[in-house]
């Protein structure tokens, strides 16, 4: 696979965020803004979809022409030792936004500025967006990124995710189908 690795000085968190550059972005590319996650993208955790969500985004990336910003912005921005500590909330019962609240943090952390800015550096001011979380593709658009399609990501589920997809469906409108699939 032809790729390009991009890193970034002067960013607005200060975060070592990479930029991949796959295929040839010629004409409106289509750009991945994936949230870092250990547990999903390295260790194959079935709690979350985001392993498999990114391997298809790289693949699709790649065919088409585009962008994957891996973002460090681990568990909705609070961190990886947090959000091991909303996994043992969420096995007591919450969810997983009520869980980072009761750890005195916000459901979602994470603000898109970085990514837009990395964004603007590439040229890529218009682009089509792989998401189904509409507060993104929102943030994005109030920093300046004009979004000409936002593509749905397949969600793919299994009984140890269905409560983290469905929790992400009813309470942040993220695109997630989940009809028919595990009550
Ligand atoms: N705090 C917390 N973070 C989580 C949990 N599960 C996954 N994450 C983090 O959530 C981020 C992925 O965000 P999601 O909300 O799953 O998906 P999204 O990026 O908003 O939406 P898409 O673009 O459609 O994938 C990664 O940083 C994960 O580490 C959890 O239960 N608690
Ligand atoms: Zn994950």
């Amino acid at each position: 696979m032809q790729s390009e690795l991009i890193t970034f000085h002067g960013l607005a968190d200060g975060q070592e965020h990479l930029a991949v550059r796959l295929g040839e972005p010629t004409g409106i590319p289509l750009v991945r803004v994936h949230s870092e996650c250990l547990t999903g993208d390295v260790l194959g955790s079935r709690r979350c979809d985001c392993g498999p969500q990114l391997t298809d985004a790289l693949a699709m990336i790649h065919e088409r022409g585009g962008y994957l910003l891996y973002m460090r912005q681990e568990g909705r921005g609070i961190g990886l030792y947090n959000k091991l500590d909303a996994y043992q909330l969420q096995d007591d019962g919450h969810d997983t936004y009520a869980a980072n609240l009761q750890l005195g943090r916000a459901a979602d952390e994470r603000d898109y500025t970085a990514a837009a800015q990395i964004l603007h550096c590439l040229g890529a001011v218009e682009i089509d967006l792989l998401t189904n979380n509409p507060d993104k593709a929102e943030q994005l658009r109030r920093y300046g990124i004009r979004l000409r399609k936002v593509l749905p990501t397949v969600a793919h589920v299994n009984p140890d995710n269905y409560r983290y997809l469905a929790a992400k469906a009813t309470e942040t409108r993220h695109t997630i189908d989940l009809e028919g699939m595990f009550p």
